[in-house]
Parts: C-alpha cells; sequence; structure tokens
C-alpha cells in the first residue's frame, strides 16, 4: 500500500504539473474542432496494452503446459496465480478499456458535431483511467486482491476507479448534451449503456469495509451465496456491458463508415439495443448452477440467457448485412473482413453461450477448457478483431492518411491470428469435451474410470496447441502495430503506393 500511496502521490503531482503548464501556457482550448490528440494518445495506449495482455497470455498459457515454467522459490510474482488476473485485466480493462475509451472519445465527438465536453477533464479521465490500470497491475503481482474474478483490486483502487467513471460519464453526457445533431445516433446509446451499467455494477460488486485506512485488506459486504450472485451478476455483466454492449457502439459506427454503407435496419438496431439490455442483466445465474443458489434463481438465469441469443443474433445480423451491395469489400478490403469476422465470432459465441446456460450442459462444461474456449472465442475473436478492425481505421482517419501503409500486412496480420484463434478454441473444446466426460465415467463396479490426475494430462498437447495459438495471435498484433505506426508516420508501403490520382477504392477489383 505504501508502494500504490507513492505512485498516486507522482501521477498527481505530474497531473498537477502539467495542467499547470496548461494554464501558464495560455493556450485557450478551440471549441470549434475536435480533440483528436486524445484518440491518437488513445490509440497508442491501446495497442499498447493489446500486445502487454496477449504476452501475459500467452506466458500463462505456457505455463499450464509447462508447470514449472517460471517457478522459482522466493519469487512469488512470477506464479500463474499472480499473472492469471494481470492476463484477464491487461485485456480486458486496459486493452479493450482503452480501446472503448478512445473510440468513444472519437464517435461521440463526430455523431454529435462537438468538442468533448470538459476542458482538460477529458484528459483527466483518460489518464486517470490508465494510473488505476497501472494500481491494478502492479497491485496483483505484489499479492493485493479481493479475489473477486474481474473485480479484483482492493477498495481504494476502486474508490479511484469511481470517481475517474463519473468525470467519463460527465464527459460523455456533457459532449451529447451541446451536440449541433439532434438525432443521437444508435452508437452512443450502446456506449451510454456501456457506462452506466458499469457504474452500477462497479459500486455494487465492491461494496466492502477496510480493515483500516491504511492497509489494503478489506472484507465484503456481502456474504455466502448473495456474495456469489452480486459477483457474478456483475461478472456476467462485464461480458454484457463491457465486452459486449461497449464493442456494439464500435460495430454500429465503424462497420458503415469504413463499408461506406447505412446501418442495415435503424429500427432493428433500436429493437436490438433495448431487447439486449432488459435480458442481459438477468442472466448472471447461468454462472452458478448447481450451487447453493435455489434453483428457480438458476432456472431463471438459464431462461433469460436462451432468450438472450435473439437480440445477440439480431445484433449480428444487422452488422453482417450493412455489407448489402458491397460484399465485394471483404475480399478488396481486409479491415472490413476482421470486422466482418469479428461479428461472425459474435455470433458464435452468442449462440455457444445459451447453449453452455443450459442446466444439463454446463453440468459437462462448467470447470472445463470449453468455459475458457467460450471466452476466448468471445474476446480475441469478437473484442479482438472488432478493436483492431477500429485500430486500423483511427489510425488512417485521425492522422489523415488516404491508405494504410500496407494492406498487405493486415492479410497476414488477419490470417495468422484467424487460424491462432482457430487453434486456440479448438484445443480448448476437445480438451474441455474430454475431461467433462472423463470427470463423468464410471466403471461397472460403480467407481470413477479416471483420476483427477489423468485428466489433467490428457490436456499437455491441446495447451500446447492453445499455447502456440495464442502466440500466433500475438504476433499477428505485433504485425498490427508496426503498421499503424508506419500509417501515423504517413508512410505507404512501396508496392501498394498508388499514382496520386487514382484513389485506392477506384484502383480495387471488384468482385463479379
Ligand atoms: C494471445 C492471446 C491470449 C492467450 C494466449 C490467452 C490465454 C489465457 C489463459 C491461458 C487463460 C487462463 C485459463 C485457465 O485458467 O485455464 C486465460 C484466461 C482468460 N482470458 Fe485470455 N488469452 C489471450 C487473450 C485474451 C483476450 C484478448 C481476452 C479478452 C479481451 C482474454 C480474456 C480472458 C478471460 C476473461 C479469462 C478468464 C476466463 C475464465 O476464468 O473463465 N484473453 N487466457
Ligand atoms: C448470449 C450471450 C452469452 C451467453 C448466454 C453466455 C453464457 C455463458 C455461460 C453459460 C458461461 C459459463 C458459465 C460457467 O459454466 O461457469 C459463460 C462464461 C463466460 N462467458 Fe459467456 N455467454 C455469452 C456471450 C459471451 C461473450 C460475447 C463473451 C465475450 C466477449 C463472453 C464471455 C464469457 C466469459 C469471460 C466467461 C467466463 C466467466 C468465468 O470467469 O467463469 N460470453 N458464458
Ligand atoms: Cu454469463
Amino acid at each position: 500500500m505504501e508502494f500504490h500511496a507513492l505512485v498516486f502521490m507522482a501521477a498527481f503531482m505530474a497531473g498537477t504539473f502539467s495542467l499547470l503548464m496548461h494554464i501558464q501556457s495560455g493556450r485557450q482550448i478551440r471549441q470549434d474542432v475536435y480533440n483528436m490528440n486524445i484518440v491518437k494518445v488513445g490509440v497508442f495506449m491501446s495497442a499498447f496494452w493489446g500486445i502487454a495482455g496477449f504476452l501475459v497470455g500467452v506466458i500463462i498459457a505456457s505455463q499450464l503446459a509447462f508447470p514449472n515454467l517460471l517457478y522459482f522459490e522466493n519469487l512469488p510474482w512470477t506464479n500463474f496465480s499472480r499473472l492469471r488476473p494481470l492476463h484477464t485485466s491487461a485485456v480486458i480493462f486496459a486493452f479493450g478499456g482503452s480501446v472503448l475509451l478512445t473510440t468513444s472519445f472519437y464517435v461521440v465527438q463526430r455523431t454529435c458535431r462537438a468538442r468533448l465536453f470538459g476542458g482538460m477533464l477529458p484528459w483527466a479521465v483518460f489518464w486517470g483511467y490508465q494510473l488505476f490500470i497501472v494500481i491494478a497491475a502492479t497491485g496483483y503481482l505484489m499479492g493485493i486482491t479481493q479475489s473477486k474474478e474481474y473485480a479484483e483490486p482492493e477498495w481504494y483502487a476502486d474508490l479511484f476507479l469511481t470517481i475517474v467513471w463519473v468525470g467519463y460519464l460527465l464527459v460523455f453526457l456533457g459532449t451529447m448534451w451541446k451536440r449541433k445533431e439532434p438525432h443521437i445516433y444508435v452508437a452512443n446509446w450502446f456506449y451510454l449503456a456501456f457506462i452506466l451499467t458499469i457504474a452500477m455494477l462497479h459500486i455494487v460488486n465492491n461494496l466492502a469495509m477496510p480493515v483500516s485506512m491504511f492497509e489494503s485488506r478489506s472484507y465484503q459486504l456481502f456474504a455466502g451465496v448473495q456474495d456469489a450472485l452480486t459477483q457474478w451478476w456483475y461478472g456476467h455483466n462485464a461480458v454484457g456491458f463491457f465486452l459486449t454492449a461497449g464493442f456494439l457502439g464500435i460495430m454500429y459506427y465503424f462497420i458503415p463508415k469504413r463499408a461506406e454503407r447505412p446501418v442495415y435496419s435503424y429500427r432493428l438496431s433500436i429493437v436490438h439495443f433495448w431487447t439486449l439490455i432488459f435480458i442481459y442483466i438477468w442472466a448472471g445465474p447461468h454462472h452458478l448452477h448447481y450451487t447453493a443458489l435455489p434453483e428457480w434463481a438458476q432456472t431463471l438465469g438459464m431462461t433469460f440467457s436462451v432468450m438472450l441469443w435473439m437480440p445477440s443474433w439480431g445484433g449480428m445480423i444487422n452488422g453482417l448485412m450493412t455489407l448489402s451491395g458491397a460484399w465485394d469489400k471483404l475480399r478488396t478490403d481486409p479491415v472490413i473482413r476482421m470486422m466482418i469476422v469479428s461479428v461472425a465470432f459474435y455470433g458464435m459465441s452468442t449462440f455457444e453461450g445459451p447453449l453452455m446456460s443450459v442446466r444439463a450442459v454446463n453440468s459437462l462444461s462448467h470447470y472445463t477448457e470449453w468455459g475458457i474456449g467460450h471466452v476466448h472465442s468471445g474476446s480475441l475473436g469478437w473484442v479482438g478483431y472488432i478493436s483492431f478492425g477500429a485500430l486500423y481505421c483511427l489510425t488512417q482517419w485521425v492522422w489523415k492518411r488516404k491508405q494504410l501503409y500496407s494492406n498487405t500486412l493486415v492479410e497476414w496480420h488477419f490470417w495468422i491470428s484467424t487460424i491462432g484463434i482457430l487453434l486456440y478454441i479448438t484445443a480448448m473444446w476437445v480438451a474441455g469435451i474430454t475431461e467433462g466426460l472423463w470427470w463423468r465415467a464410471y466403471d461397472e463396479f460403480g467407481f470413477l474410470q479416471y483420476s483427477f490426475i489423468e485428466t489433467v494430462e490428457a490436456k499437455h498437447i491441446p495447451y500446447i496447441i492453445r499455447a502456440v495459438g495464442g502466440l500466433m495471435f500475438l504476433v499477428g498484433a505485433m504485425i498490427m502495430c508496426f503498421n499503424l505506426y508506419m500509417t501515423a508516420k504517413g508512410r505507404v508501403r512501396k508496392s501498394e503506393r498508388h499514382a496520386d490520382d487514382v484513389s485506392p477504392d477506384v484502383a480495387a477489383v471488384p468482385a463479379e
């Protein structure tokens, strides 16, 4: 905690210093131009956290395949148990969160035709959020955790995030308030639902009493099954509103923009929005099947999860069909292809989810690698790909480049990481269903047929395949970073340069 106090102090001093510098420079913030610098910094931070999070993913995947990897007697922070939350928080909150902040700041300005509200406030929100990430991540390494999955940071980090998040809400609402465009575009609805719901989830799930003001340890307000239910109400809706609603906001803005087509059905997008947010919030109990949670609550969660399939696929259809009449772009623009495949993965994981939420299916899938496979088809395929698509678009648009440094490199990124994802999730299906079936196999005397360790050994090869798949995903992302960097610098790969008078779209060959 002492270490964290020092980090906070250094960060606040840096913040105060840059604020003073800003005041002293006497620069007026021009209200008639968009704040695009924050988007540029955001693109950079998103890419940075992406690489960091995927790298830790590859490390923990290798640790599961080779348990002695990075095991040192006196070095607890290289242990799987500390690196795992580092991975989940780095990819969800650091990478995903930075992508959401960045794209939402871009989209809300463009669709409202207004500069970000609040002067320096957006910057305070942005850097405050990054500070929260650093506090959370260093905390895990030192063993500071309240042991709630996806909500591991302790009370003081949670309080700080609450303040930052209120700032975020103010910036977003303020920008919408002063908009010059009467209509509020549907992407903003999704972003707003994400910001508001995450605020609610974060506050309720983190209600805790610190042991003292000077200790990192705290105790949860709720106990027993109430605590479990609150946790999974939070956990499931973190998926629903962080990993889904926010990224749907990205889908609704970036796919139509990139494809230069209107959204397939605007009416469907409204129906999609209200049904999705209404149904998602009830589905959390599917994480607690066969527990002390009353059976009626489990059944309720299961029912709502099955219903959730419909709005999810409504959204998927809306995203896919936006390409109607422009299907040739799937071939000519690898960025579009990435985003469309992302929507297809969204469709796949939102089919798999309702299936796994059925109690009988869950009795097989729960505690197995199948769950991990489901998580990563959603997070690598959907969240990862829609984010990469948005980062490619943003770099090109914000740095005002006619084309990316290289479309061929986007192709490479696409294929390497697609094969990586497929290796990852197929390995997990095989491992998951194998262990699920072995755990419930009895011999003719009623004894368990397999010992637990046998089911662990059976996963060795799938674990290696998963680590290779993850490594490919990481390599793809590194190729992207290089491409983004060169694009920002204004370079175009020699063989992909178009004569000045020919725009890239004209030069591309459409499908018959
Ligand atoms: C290079 C890419 C990645 C690799 C190799 C990787 C690997 C892993 C591994 C080994 C685990 C632990 C599994 C276990 O405990 O059995 C894990 C958990 C997890 N990862 Fe990843 N991951 C990657 C990317 C991502 C991304 C991009 C996201 C989200 C946007 C993500 C979200 C998660 C989540 C939510 C969990 C916890 C799952 C659960 O508890 O059910 N991962 N990952
Ligand atoms: C209709 C949509 C969805 C439904 C009904 C659903 C349902 C489920 C179910 C039943 C589980 C397994 C619970 C268990 O046995 O412990 C699960 C786990 C999970 N799902 Fe989904 N899912 C959906 C979509 C998604 C998407 C799109 C993502 C990611 C972007 C995602 C991320 C996760 C994560 C991270 C977990 C692991 C939670 C843990 O740590 O145990 N889900 N989901
Ligand atoms: Cu869930």
